[in-house]
């Protein structure tokens, strides 16, 4: 969404998030796209002009790593404190509105990150309506705004924040410490809501509806009679994709399927099984095992594997391209997850995803990504909206580069068996304990390290197999899921009776962060 450029969108009203460099920076949009207020995220560079020519209802300022009194540090037109248009800084976006105005922003004695308790303070304190004066929020700073600008009133209090929260009704500009767009600030639905509703007064007529049918007249303007390949895997995102662009273009699409070795147990022929013939979609599937593992023989560097990867893919796309005459788009599944992962302009790079850093810096293909700005949670909304089957739309992420990170260091014919082998025995248990809609996401990876054990009572020296299950909405944040110890003793027995070359079986409990879901 949301690079809509020819799209009419003048009946919706919008709020617009200007980047300063959060991770959580479109977790704001999505949050006041829930209530049914369009809104979109957009570059903290715009001028006051060019803002105000977009008409926004509000404007909200993001968070971000910068400290605002560092040289260097993103700022803000400071005309648009001028345009008479609501703002609500958030984090960094609040610490910015009180440094640009005339207040002060120090370095806090005590950080604080994770969960705080704050008291409201005023009984006027407009964003807090409806909900009660003690709350938890959720913070994540090392400064705090020590000072609030003239025409302001402090509003909120928490142990180490003497401000948490700051406003100046008659100008309607509004400052929070904490993160009202992540879910474990319990009242942040309200609190954005009081800032959309009471200050802005939006209107709730956006809907995931209005989505589809603009990304589909969108997606019809920028092909025109040109051909799209798209990137089709069996998963959520790119069948999603897959089912848009037949509505938008029809036969002017088609779809490759790559198996590149790196795929697990049997899914190559079940991909093939719940796709070919189904939603209109002409599938081409590339055997492309040899390229992909070749490639990767001797290369132990997560981040050189995932660029590896990617740059393979795009070159086996250009093998099917040329054959097919004419295609000059290439559709991929990509979510937001992948794009602020992968690092941009502002945010810092964590991992480069295959589909979005990975990929080859002189690529010719144009890039059709309708669900760039979207969340795993949204683009499954958009699966059932589509009316696709439940069994699809609830599959497990899988990550494009498969087994092959899930391997830790150098990827091995012998090491993807006790990969693909052990993340078969954990699917099959984790179905027979009826829990595959309770746990988000679950496989094995292979760490690489070899420890004893005895075996029939004689000594063995082999791999050590970790299992990873976690729980999430959106797959930015994560919690290891607890999995009952019964079925982890048999899921542990099994791997190490019937997979070669294993006998240890432990469980990772990290949660995201501090760790990532996949291990590299
Ligand atoms: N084996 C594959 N063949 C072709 N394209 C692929 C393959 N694996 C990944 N891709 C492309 O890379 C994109 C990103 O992969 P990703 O795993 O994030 O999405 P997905 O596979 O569509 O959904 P899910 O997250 O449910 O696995 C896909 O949407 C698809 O366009
Ligand atoms: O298509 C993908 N290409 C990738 O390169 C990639 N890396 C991670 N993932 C999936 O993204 C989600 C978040 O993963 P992390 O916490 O490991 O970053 C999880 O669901 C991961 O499985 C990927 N998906
Ligand atoms: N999350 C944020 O926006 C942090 C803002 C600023 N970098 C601080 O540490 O206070
Ligand atoms: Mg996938």
């Amino acid at each position: 969404m949301y690079d809509l450029a020819n799209v009419d969108l003048s009946s919706f009203d919008k709020i617009l998030v200007l980047d300063f460099g959060s991770q959580y920076n479109q977790l704001i949009t999505r949050r006041i796209r829930d209530l049914g207020v369009y809104s979109e995220l957009k570059s903290h560079k715009l001028s006051a002009n060019e803002i105000k020519e977009m008409n926004p209802k509000g404007i909200i300022f993001s968070g971000g790593p910068n400290s605002v009194y560092e040289e260097g540090a993103l700022r803000v037109d400071p005309d648009v404190f001028k345009l008479g248009i609501p703002i609500l800084g958030i984090c960094y976006g609040m610490q910015l509105m009180a440094f640009t105005l005339d207040g002060k922003v120090e370095k806090a004695d005590n950080s604080e990150y994770g969960h705080a308790d704050i008291e409201v303070t005023s009984n006027d304190a407009v964003l807090f309506e409806n909900t009660p004066r003690k709350q938890t929020v959720w913070m994540s700073h090392g400064d705090l705004v020590t000072d609030v600008p003239s025409g302001f009133e402090n509003v909120a209090t928490s142990e180490d924040c003497p401000i948490s929260a700051m406003q100046d009704v008659n100008r309607n500009f509004y400052g929070i410490q904490f993160h009202a767009e992540v879910r474990n600030t319990q009242f942040g639905n309200e609190i954005l809501k009081n800032f959309a509703f009471n200050v802005c007064h939006a209107k709730a007529n956006w809907t995931m509806n209005d989505f589809i049918d603009l990304q589909i007249q969108h997606i019809r303007e920028t092909v025109g009679d040109k051909k799209v390949l798209l990137g089709l895997s069996g998963g959520v995102d790119s069948s999603v994709v897959g089912v848009l662009l037949h509505k938008a273009i029809g036969k002017q699409l088609t779809s490759i399927f790559v198996d590149h070795g790196l795929l697990r147990k049997n899914e190559a022929q079940q991909v093939m099984d719940s796709l070919v013939g189904k939603f209109g979609l002409n599938i081409i599937k590339v055997d492309a095992q040899e390229r992909f593992l070749s490639k990767l023989k001797g290369v132990t560097d997560p981040e050189k594997k995932r660029k590896i990867i990617g740059n393979e893919f795009i070159q086996v796309f250009n093998d099917e391209a040329r054959k097919l005459n004419g295609i000059e788009f290439l559709a991929q599944g990509t979510l937001y997850t992948d794009v602020v992962e992968s690092g941009t302009d502002t945010a810092q790079t964590i991992k480069s995803h295959h589909n979005v850093g990975g990929l080859p810096e002189d690529m010719k293909f144009k890039l059709i990504e309708p669900l760039n700005k979207l969340f795993k949670d949204e683009a499954r909304e958009i699966g059932e909206k589509l009316g696709m089957p439940e069994s699809l739309v609830w599959r497990q992420p899988f990550p494009g580069p498969g087994l092959g990170i899930r391997v830790l260091g150098e990827v091995t014919p012998d090491k993807l068996r006790i990969v693909r082998d052990s993340d078969f025995i954990l699917r099959d248990e984790i179905a027979k304990a009826g829990l595959q809609r309770k746990v988000w996401q679950y496989f094995t990876v292979l760490p690489g390290f070899k420890s004893v054990g005895v075996m029939g009572d004689g000594r063995t020296y082999d791999y050590t197999v970790a299992i990873r299950a976690v729980n999430s909405v959106d797959g930015m944040t994560a919690d290891f899921a607890r999995l009952p110890w019964d079925v982890l003793q048999k899921i542990s027995t099994r791997i190490v009776n019937e997979v070669d070359g294993v006998n240890r079986i432990v469980y990772d409990v990290t949660s995201k962060p501090p760790s990532t879901i996949e291990w590299e």
